[in-house]
């Protein structure tokens, strides 16, 4: 499959680089980048075409990747309009709905819209995905296979059920790497050096999380097997309580999700 990117930034190069560790071809995969630093860094690290406009040998590819911010899409996706025949087109893009991106694409449907996440680098990325009505099987197949080369996927049945994917999974390793940065710090004020500090707290996210994947219980039952009555897990938990750490998390994965329809809604009226 020929797989063309607008836009070089950082999630495009998580998942080109995804894609190539994973075996796909560097001749048939390509970008457009704005920025001529960000072609050189693609074509260095990845082996790819990468170019600063749009051409016919970008435009004449089976799956288009559309890569850009949400506020540089507009302008970004005007040269493709009316130039599209049969390529399924992918946004990645936070809030923007298949509507809008398909007016400014001159009417075109063949659209997927699609939620992947930074660790797609490494292959272990988790994207939601939702197709146009329009698309058909073969569509929906093209967009699957290239998301579950660089991860798993989940299937929505409503568009804007693709904002709640963006503020659980999409903005999620923020959130998980944010936990890490405070990890580490706990650690540090306890003496630890930042290479002892950083270990211990990413060793223990990766593990837990590898254990709560492999397991049948749910992570509240893993919990409560780490925390003992009267035990040092228990006090921790009791402070995150008073803290109100838990709700705080839920709190802004509602911010997250009620940010990207309001992007939407925002930039959708243009
Ligand atoms: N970073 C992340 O973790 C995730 C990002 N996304 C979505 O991916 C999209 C890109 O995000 P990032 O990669 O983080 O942003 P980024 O800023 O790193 O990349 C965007 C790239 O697009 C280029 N660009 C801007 N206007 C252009 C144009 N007219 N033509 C061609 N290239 C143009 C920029 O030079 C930049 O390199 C966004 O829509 C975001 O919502 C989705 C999931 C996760
Ligand atoms: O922060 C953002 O808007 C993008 C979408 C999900 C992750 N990064």
């Amino acid at each position: 499959m020929r797989i063309s990117f607008l836009g070089g930034g950082n999630m495009a190069s998580a998942l080109i680089g995804g894609l190539i560790d994973r075996g796909a071809d560097a001749s048939a995969i390509q970008a457009v980048d704005l920025l001529p630093e960000s072609c050189a860094r693609l074509a260095e690290r990845f082996g790819v075409r990468a170019v600063t406009a749009i051409d016919e040998a970008f435009v004449d590819c089976d799956l288009l990747v559309l890569s850009v911010k949400p506020q540089q899409m507009r302008e970004a996706i005007a040269p493709l309009s009316g130039k599209l025949s049969g390529q399924l087109v992918v946004s990645i893009a936070a809030g923007l709905r298949l509507d809008d991106l398909a007016r400014w694409l001159g009417g075109y449907r063949r659209l997927v819209r699609c939620m992947p996440n930074t660790p797609a680098l490494i292959g272990a990325g988790v994207s939601g995905l939702y197709a146009d009505p329009s698309v058909d099987a073969r569509g929906r197949d093209a967009a699957e296979s290239i998301m579950k080369a660089v991860g798993s996927v989940v299937w929505v049945e409503h568009e804007p059920l693709i904002d709640a994917v963006t503020a659980v999974s999409g903005s999620g390793p923020a959130y998980v790497f944010h936990f890490i940065e405070a990890l580490e710090a706990g650690g540090r004020s306890l003496g630890f050096d930042e290479a002892t500090a950083r270990r211990l707290a990413i060793d223990t996210m990766l593990g837990s999380a590898r254990l709560a994947a492999a397991s049948d219980e749910p992570p509240g039952v893993l919990r409560e097997r780490v925390t003992s009555k009267g035990g040092t897990t228990e006090a921790a938990l009791a402070s995150m309580a008073q803290s109100g750490v838990f709700e705080a998390i839920v709190r802004a994965i509602a911010a997250a999700e009620a940010r990207g329809r309001e992007l939407g809604d925002a930039l959708g009226r243009d």
